[in-house]
């Protein structure tokens, strides 16, 4: 049976290659490669942290280079002016999603907003979800939730401090952003259900290189294992969701029209409000739903578990940000979103964080849409685009000598920000399929890590010193901290809460 299938991939492989190597010899070259297998492509060389491989190979091979992915053609892009290229100036080309098996099974067929193809879809759910979840006003109304999530949040971590004992920090960070994300999407947190180790399942699996999607006649044999995990996700995520929205029908009817959360607003446009560019039935209301809610949680609890990483292992850098917050905030109260703005060292911290740890260190996969040359270079239609922010972001002919150091200061006088205008940092992506919760997302990163850093003293368990922290990663669409970050809290607020 193997036999039959690596036959048949042998067949299917020269077959494809073919029209490639042919286009090439019309004066179009593809970009520069390292030799891969005759099957695989390059598939073997991404290891456990393919960020981490990709960058390496890049040095050699420059920063437009090609890789194939079994069948599947992909540019994988490593410098500011080449990401310029890809994201902006020929954005419309690269603008769309591959089709891969974990997005199909997880989201109901790519019927999300984050895996969607580019076209009329794609575009009607991302100005539905930017003016019903995204916009600044839902923001500012989902504001008391936010700051209702972080009291109760230092309220725990003050009874921790009282007796001097060890913080899960990860935990905590993790339980104030599923409690506000909850809210504002679902109504409330349903202590039935725990999703979020399927949903970070669910993301790990969405960064792993799944051979079934680049070798399609292997995909039967599930190699990897991948599929029995991402079918185990689905079951856990699609209960939460059947549940919840089921609730939210029979609520819907006592509430006469009154929209409470995320959830009532896409049930009304379901059912009143189907038109012919978007129609929505369950499936898509069940895709969105659970985007939104991964989107919103990992990304948000990952940077902030990075930022205060980051901060107790450089103290000096901890002291700066405790001080512009005892000047700004005073140590009276407790921080208020309307003080971020006046945080200005605590955002380049931010920054620099997102810089040596960007949380979706390859971007989201992007797709061409038609065959196109780029420097001279021929990108093929359907060619999978790897952005590797990661090592642009460590890379020192653009950061200088110190690109490793945790340096917040860099930024200063500099024209760069986290909109990403400037290539060199793309925290959120640039173009067409850039973040939609970047103002979200910065909000809560800004506001959960000054109120942690405002409120305690974070002291590093068992006499570790700061060089002892672990800062080893786990590579998926995102990339969170391998290991639970542990602190002893001491309260230093002159209020009792
Ligand atoms: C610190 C927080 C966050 C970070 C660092 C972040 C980062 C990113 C990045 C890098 C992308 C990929 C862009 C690309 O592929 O070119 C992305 C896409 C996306 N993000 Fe975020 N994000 C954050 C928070 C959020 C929040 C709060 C939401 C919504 C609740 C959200 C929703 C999305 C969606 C839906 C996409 C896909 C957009 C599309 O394909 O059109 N993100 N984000």
């Amino acid at each position: 049976m193997i036999i039959f299938a690596l036959l048949l991939v042998g067949l299917y492989s020269f077959y494809y290659l073919l029209p490639l190597s042919l286009r090439s010899k019309n004066g179009q070259v593809l970009p520069p490669s390292p030799l891969g297998l005759p099957l695989l492509g390059h598939l073997h060389m991404l290891g456990e942290f393919p960020h981490r491989n990709l960058a390496r190979l890049a040095k050699k091979y420059g920063p437009i280079m090609f890789i194939r992915l079994g069948l599947v053609p992909a540019v994988v892009v490593t410098s500011p002016e080449a990401a310029e290229l890809f994201l902006k100036t020929h954005d419309v080309v690269f603008a769309s999603r591959p089709k891969i098996q974990v997005a199909d099974c997880l989201s109901y067929g790519q019927k999300n907003l984050g895996f969607a193809q580019y076209g009329p879809y794609w575009r009607s759910i991302r100005k539905l979800c930017t003016i019903e979840l995204l916009s600044s006003s839902k923001i500012e109304l989902f504001k008391p939730l936010r700051r209702e999530a972080l009291f109760n949040c230092v309220k725990a971590m003050k009874n921790a401090s009282e007796s001097r004992s060890v913080v899960d920090v990860t935990v905590k960070i993790e339980s104030v952003i599923e409690d506000s994300t909850y809210r504002m999407i679902c109504g409330s947190k349903d202590e039935r259900f725990n999703i979020m180790p399927s949903l970070r399942e669910g993301l790990k699996l969405g960064g792993t290189f799944n051979v079934g999607d680049f070798i399609p006649c292997l995909g039967a044999f599930d190699l990897q294992g991948l599929t029995a995990r991402m079918k185990a996700c689905n079951v856990v995520l699609d209960g939460f969701l059947e549940t919840i929205i089921d609730e939210h029908v029979r609520d819907a009817k006592k509430l006469q029209g009154q929209h409470r959360d995320f959830i009532d607003v896409m049930l009304s446009l379901m059912e009143f409000n189907n038109t012919r560019e978007l129609h929505l039935d369950r499936d898509h209301i069940k895709a969105i739903v659970l985007d939104m809610l991964a989107a919103a949680m990992d990304t948000s609890s990952t940077a902030i578990e990075w930022v205060i990483a980051e901060l107790l292992k450089n103290p000096r850098v901890m002291k700066l940000v405790q001080e512009e917050l005892e000047n700004v905030v005073g140590l009276e109260r407790m921080v208020e979103e309307t003080d971020l703005i006046k945080l200005s060292y605590l955002k380049l911290v931010i920054m620099e964080s997102m810089r040596i740890h960007p949380v979706a260190p390859l971007l989201i996969p992007h797709e061409s849409t038609e065959d196109i040359t780029i420097n001279g270079y021929f990108i093929p239609k359907k060619c999978r685009v790897l952005i590797n922010t990661w090592a642009i972001g460590r890379d020192p002919n653009v950061w200088s000598s110190n690109a490793e150091e945790f340096y917040p200061e860099r930024f200063i006088g500099t024209t760069i920000d986290i909109q990403g205008h400037e290539f060199q940092f793309l925290p959120f992506g640039s173009g067409r399929r850039k973040c939609p919760g970047l103002q979200l997302g910065m909000i809560v990163v800004q506001i959960v890590v000054a109120q942690l850093v405002h409120c305690f003293n974070l002291e590093l368990p068992e006499g570790m010193s700061p060089n002892d922290l672990d800062m080893s990663e786990k590579f998926g669409l995102t990339l969170p901290r391998a290991k639970h970050l542990l602190a002893i809290p001491t309260y230093r607020l002159r209020n009792s809460l």
